[in-house]
């Protein structure tokens, strides 16, 4: 059995691992932690994997205390930089074989929805990325958008592509955040669960990309199987693609 504790055990997505933990028949859970809990008391006797899913100003604690502790990370949490994911990969640097084990998001359709952009990048001239949330969500634009705008960049910048066109004269708030020469726009709207829409435009044709998750049971299979995968490849590892493909 694996043992797996939860970070953000009461959260909306704390809740649905939980509950998923109870249905897989190779798993048990072992410690729930909640806001007010210590992270260091989750350790090799008592956890195998610590799942997270807390908020981006607390993950990157959360994920170096478990380093510290020698337990295998699985983080769905969102809010990571290059700064941020270079002090994990430091503080790895001295635990040889512990994994940490990043996604941005564990939804087959999103996970997908990323790769067929990166694909389909080279051959369009436009390309914008909209998400669309529940208006719970405390971040934006999302963690899969920041992503997925970066993969269609380095596709751009792959095949030797410019800069889109775009004759807007004063950079201005209501084209979104330009991620890496993409623009990226976050709609917060009541019932809505996660959603994302690439966009890409030709002279006379258009190509739309969307990603629908409207339950958070979508993203179970990828956390259980990301939970099995612990410690298959140490170090840092940022996508459910390196398990998918
Ligand atoms: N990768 C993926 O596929 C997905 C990622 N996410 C991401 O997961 C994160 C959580 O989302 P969601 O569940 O909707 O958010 P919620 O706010 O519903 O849940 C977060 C929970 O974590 C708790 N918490 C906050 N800080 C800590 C801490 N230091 N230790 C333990 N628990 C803590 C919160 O408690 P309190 O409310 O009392 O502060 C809350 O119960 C977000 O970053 C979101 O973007 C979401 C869906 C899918
Ligand atoms: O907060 C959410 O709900 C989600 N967060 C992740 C993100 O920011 O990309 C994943 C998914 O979009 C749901």
């Amino acid at each position: 059995m694996i043992r797996v504790s939860v970070l953000g055990a009461g959260g909306r997505m704390g809740t649905e691992v939980v509950r998923a933990l109870k249905d897989a028949q190779d798993m048990q859970t072992a410690l729930l932690l909640g806001p007010d809990d210590d992270p260091s008391s989750i350790n090799p006797s008592n956890t195998d994997v610590a799942v997270d899913f807390t908020s981006p100003d607390a993950v990157l604690r959360n994920t170096l205390t478990l380093i510290g502790q020698g337990v295998h990370s699985v983080i769905g949490t969102t809010g990571w930089t290059k700064e941020r994911l270079d002090q994990v990969r430091q503080a790895l640097d001295g635990h040889p074989g512990l994994s940490v084990f990043i996604a941005p998001n564990f939804a087959i359709s999103a996970v997908l929805a990323d790769r067929f952009a990166a694909m389909a990048a080279r051959y369009f001239e436009s390309a914008e990325v909209v998400e669309l949330h529940h208006p719970d969500k405390v971040d934006a634009p999302s963690g899969t958008a920041l992503g997925t705008a970066s993969a269609i960049a380095e596709a751009r910048r792959q095949a030797g592509m410019g800069p889109m066109p775009d004759a807007t004269q004063q950079p201005d708030p209501s084209r979104g955040r330009v991620v890496d020469g993409v623009h990226v726009h976050a709609v917060r709207l009541r019932g809505l669960n996660a959603h994302e829409e690439v966009l890409m435009g030709n002279p006379g044709e258009q190509l739309t990309i969307r990603a629908d998750s409207f339950e958070r049971v979508s993203f179970m299979p990828g956390v259980l199987l990301a939970v099995r995968r612990a410690g298959s490849i140490p170090g840092l590892t940022v996508g459910l693609d390196h398990y998918l493909f």
